[in-house]
C-alpha cells in the first residue's frame, strides 16, 4: 500500500527533528544553512515531476505590489506561485510549515507565514545578484530554496552564489542538485543565480513575520 504524500508529511513520521536542529544551528552560528537531500526522496520525486511537467510558468518580475516590472537585465527565469491545491504542493506546504514551528520554538524568529513558487530557469537564464529584502522595507525574514534538478553537475553551471556579509571574498557557490534545501537570513546575504547550460527548476520561498497594521492586514499565502 502506497501512503498518500499528505499523510507521510503530516502523519506518517515526526518532523525530522535533527535536520530541523541541524538548520536552526546553522542559522544561528552563519545566517545561512546548505542541507543535501534535506526532503523525503519520494516527495523531491514528486515535486520535481510537478514542476517539469504539471505547471504553466509567468515571466518573473521584481518589486512589490505597485512598484512591480519585469526587468530582463536582472532577471530571466519564469515562475509559479505555490497555493497547495495538489497533493504534492500540500506535502511541500506541510514540511515547511513542520519547520517554521521548529524554528520558532528554537529561535523564537516569529515566523508568521510562507510564501513560495516554483522557478524555470531556461538555459542561458540568470538572476543578478541582489538581496531578497531590505531592513525596515519588507516583512521577509528567511529566504529559502529547494532545487529540482537530478544529475545536475558542474559543468551545467547554474550555480547559486551567496555572499556571508562579515566575508564576501569567501562566496558560497551551491550546485543546484535536487534534494538541496539552501536557508539564508533575508536582509543579510546578497546572493545571484549564474547562468545555466540546462533547464533548471526549484522553489523559492520566504518566511515572513507579522507586519499586520490597523490600516494593513496581512494575507497569509
Ligand atoms: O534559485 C536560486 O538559487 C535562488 C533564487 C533567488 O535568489 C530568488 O528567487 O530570489
Ligand atoms: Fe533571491
Amino acid at each position: 500500500m502506497t501512503t498518500s504524500l499528505e499523510n507521510y508529511v503530516l502523519a506518517g513520521s515526526k518532523a525530522p527533528e535533527e535536520l530541523f536542529e541541524r538548520i536552526a544551528d546553522d542559522l544561528y552560528q552563519r545566517g545561512y544553512s546548505v542541507i543535501p537531500a534535506a526532503l523525503p526522496p519520494a516527495l523531491t520525486t514528486r515535486l520535481t515531476a510537478y514542476a517539469q511537467e504539471a505547471i504553466n510558468f509567468d515571466p518573473a518580475g521584481i518589486g512589490r505590489a505597485g512598484q512591480y516590472h519585469q526587468n530582463e537585465f536582472v532577471r530571466t527565469d519564469e515562475i509559479c506561485w505555490i497555493q497547495g491545491t495538489a497533493a504534492v504542493t500540500t506535502a511541500w506546504l506541510n514540511w515547511m510549515d513542520c519547520l517554521k514551528a521548529y524554528l520558532n520554538k528554537r529561535l523564537f524568529l516569529g515566523l508568521f507565514s510562507y510564501e513560495s513558487h516554483f522557478a524555470h530557469y531556461p538555459p542561458g537564464s540568470f538572476y543578478k545578484r541582489h538581496m531578497d529584502a531590505f531592513q525596515g522595507e519588507s516583512n521577509r525574514v528567511l529566504s529559502t530554496v529547494y532545487y529540482l534538478n537530478s544529475d545536475w553537475t558542474q559543468d551545467d553551471g547554474g550555480e547559486l552564489v551567496i555572499y556571508p556579509p562579515a566575508t564576501p571574498d569567501e562566496a558560497v557557490s551551491v550546485t543546484p542538485l535536487a534534494g538541496t534545501m539552501v536557508i539564508f537570513l533575508s536582509e543579510e546575504f546578497p546572493h545571484e543565480v549564474l547562468p545555466a547550460r540546462r533547464d533548471r527548476f526549484s522553489i523559492a520561498g520566504w518566511f515572513r513575520v507579522n507586519s499586520s497594521t490597523a490600516q494593513r492586514v496581512d494575507p497569509p499565502r
